[in-house]
């Protein structure tokens, strides 16, 4: 399949996959939060495998990792793109900065409080 103009022929991994990847591990390499999110959902994992969840359970917790991981990346994106258009200080900036880190402290409050309903009753059954 031709990609237009320049006739270069389309690879798979060409229709976004790429770049959504790019993206991903470029925020992973320098976003300090991104790095914390992905120890948490690491350890998230390893506990859901020990602890033995259910599928319902497994479900809630991929879509809170999901949530917050992609909430970060839309932040990170909006941090680079104002970046770029205002980068002198400004107050509108700071409050659009803030509003957007503000919903992803909110998500990762909300996936705390589910890691905890999801883990500590199955964490102090399996101690005792
Ligand atoms: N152009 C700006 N004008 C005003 N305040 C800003 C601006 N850029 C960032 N800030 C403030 O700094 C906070 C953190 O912004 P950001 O994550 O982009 O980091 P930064 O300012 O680039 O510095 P660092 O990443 O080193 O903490 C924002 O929530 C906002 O309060």
């Amino acid at each position: 399949m031709n990609s237009g103009s320049k006739g270069r022929k389309k690879r798979w991994y060409d229709i976004g996959l790429r770049y959504a990847l790019n993206g991903l591990i470029e925020s992973i390499k320098t976003e300090r939060n991104m790095k914390v999110h992905i120890t948490a959902t690491v350890i998230a994992i390893i506990l859901a495998f020990v602890l033995k969840l259910s599928v319902m359970e497994w479900m809630i917790l991929l879509l809170t990792i999901a949530m917050v991981i992609g909430m970060e990346l839309v932040n990170t994106a909006l941090e680079h793109a104002l970046d770029y258009v205002a980068p002198e200080r400004s107050s509108e900036i700071k409050i659009a900065k803030d509003i957007a880190a503000s919903s992803v402290l909110l998500l990762s409050i909300v996936a705390f409080v589910i890691g905890l309903l999801l883990f500590l009753p199955k964490f102090i059954a399996f101690l005792t």
